[in-house]
């Protein structure tokens, strides 16, 4: 017998773990099936595993820049007791979410999906009914398109890694490119990074973009932009990475270059449901051409940027539609880091768009440089840049690079969303010296 649900939901990631979990609570019959890792990417081989080896490259920088300072320190990173940490932690993340959601009482079901029509679907051998859907299958590393790309690895191998390798290469300039070269750099990888226009992490501020590169560079990461690369080539023990008039020997070469969908092997051109590489395409409810399939997290097609906070959001909004709201979706402001060295981050509204809208918006970049909390730790020209809107005399965006950039921002954030004024700002007591309270003197 077939067995019938009232939702099925495709991959157990953030998105898909939040969906099945919130619908069972609220007394659905509910399914979820994962082909991997229960907890899907970013406990597993994401933001956590990634966190976890940052905070030994982040304490260790920390403590470099004190030496001679009072601090005697003689740090480096052990790459395999660091691994063996990570390790520790994400090796029961997959048992452990599976087991949380079979406790829910929610039915797991572990192999690939693939739709027969749209209500019925087999995993494997078995197949089973559902009156909703919900596709949460996430991202895939992309893999370029270039002779010898089976000797590409990804984000996945790099934070699996046994050994630091002597010398590394990274192909990209995005959030993952700019996060693996940092780690590998303090763990004392020879890194270079190449990037294929003169641009990268172009949804970030270009001057503090352009610092980060200079205090990387500075930091010894060899950065490579405006290179186009066309071949790797494996040489016994190392590789060599061919560009029109570049040609470079490593020991590992990593494609950090986007994501993409996995979309594509569910059997949904059968039944209606349109994807792109993106993800599946939804309207403002997260539905797709059927109406009863909708699409959360990452495998979304939606315009907003691919992170666990907002897969999560997505999912209780899918959870609500489904159980009768009509509403469209309302984004909140979504904050965005780079967990380089230093980090980056930044919410609201950019540099850029202020840059199409001169009359409205004013940027100031402000060098904090010789600011108590940044004088303290010895930092390199820390850089917090605001958006304000002229009219409404209101910051309506923020960036930061600086090693206190995450919850400058998230502070930042907050005041930004309840359109706090410079004189409610300054009305507020935040403890001193502390990040919140150098906010007073950046309003
Ligand atoms: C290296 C790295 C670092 C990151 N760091 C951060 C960070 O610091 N902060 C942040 O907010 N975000 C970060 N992210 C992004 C974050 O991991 C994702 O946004 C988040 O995991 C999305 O959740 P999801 O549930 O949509 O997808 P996923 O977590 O990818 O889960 C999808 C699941 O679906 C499964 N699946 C796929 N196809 C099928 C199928 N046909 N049948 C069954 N199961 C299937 C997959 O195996 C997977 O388990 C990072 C990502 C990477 C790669
Ligand atoms: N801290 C975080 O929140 C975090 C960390 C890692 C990943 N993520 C998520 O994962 C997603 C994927 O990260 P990503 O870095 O793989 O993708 P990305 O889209 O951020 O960056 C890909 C980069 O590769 C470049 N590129 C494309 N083709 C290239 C080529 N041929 N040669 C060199 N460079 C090339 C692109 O111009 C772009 O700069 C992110 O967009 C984000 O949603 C988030």
């Amino acid at each position: 017998m077939v067995e019938k649900y009232d939702t099925v939901v495709i991959g157990a990631g953030p998105a898909g773990t939040a969906a099945a979990s919130s619908l069972k609570a609220q007394g659905q019959k509910v399914a979820i099936v994962e082909e991997d890792l229960w907890g899907g990417t970013c406990p597993n081989r994401g933001c956590d595993p990634k966190k976890i080896l940052y905070t030994a490259v982040e304490a260790k920088e920390q403590a470099d820049l004190l030496a001679g300072q009072g601090l005697n320190t003689q740090s480096s990173i052990e790459w395999p007791d660091l691994m063996a940490n990570k390790r520790n932690y994400t090796k029961q993340i997959s048992p452990g979410t599976h087991e949380s959601l079979k406790n829910n009482g929610i039915e797991t079901i572990t192999g690939h999906a693939q739709f027969v029509d749209q209500h019925t679907l087999e995993i494997g051998q078995q197949t089973i009914e559902a009156q909703n859907v919900i596709i949460a299958t996430g991202l895939r590393p992309r893999i370029l398109d270039i002779k010898g790309k089976e000797f590409l690895q990804t984000s996945n191998e790099f934070l699996d890694l046994d050994e630091m390798p002597e010398s590394i290469t990274i192909l990209g300039g995005g959030y993952v490119a700019f996060e693996l070269a940092g780690i590998a750099s303090s763990a004392g990888a020879k890194v270079t990074l190449i990037h294929h226009n003169n641009r990268p992490l172009k949804a970030f501020p270009e001057k503090l973009v352009q610092t980060l590169c200079d205090q990387l560079s500075e930091n010894g990461v060899e950065i490579i932009l405006d290179q186009e690369i066309t071949e790797i080539q494996k040489d016994s023990a190392s590789y060599r990475v061919i560009g029109n008039d570049f040609d470079k020997k490593t020991d590992i070469v990593f494609a950090a270059v986007g994501r993409i969908a996995n979309v594509d092997q569910l059997g949904l051109d059968q039944i209606g449901v349109e994807y792109s590489s993106k993800g599946v395409k939804v309207n403002e409810h997260l539905q797709s051409d059927v109406s009863h399939f909708y699409a959360v997290g990452d495998s979304a097609a939606s315009p907003v940027p691919k992170l666990t906070p907002v897969a999560g959001f997505e999912a209780n909004y899918v959870v609500d539609q489904i159980l009768g709201d009509h509403k469209e979706i309302g984004y909140p402001l979504v904050p965005t880091i780079i967990f380089s060295l230093p980090k980056l981050s930044q919410v609201g509204v950019t540099a850029q768009q202020a840059e199409e809208d001169t009359d409205r918006y004013q940027v100031r970049t402000v060098n904090v440089e010789e600011w108590i909390t940044y004088k303290r730790q010895h930092e390199k020209q820390p850089l917090v840049q605001l958006v304000i809107d002229q009219k409404q005399d209101q910051v309506v965006g923020a960036a930061c690079l600086s090693m206190e950039a995450d919850e400058m921002i998230n502070y930042l954030r907050l005041l930004i969303k309840h359109e706090y004024s410079a004189n409610e700002v300054s009305q507020t007591l935040f403890n001193y010296p502390t990040i919140a309270s150098d906010i007073q003197y950046l309003y």
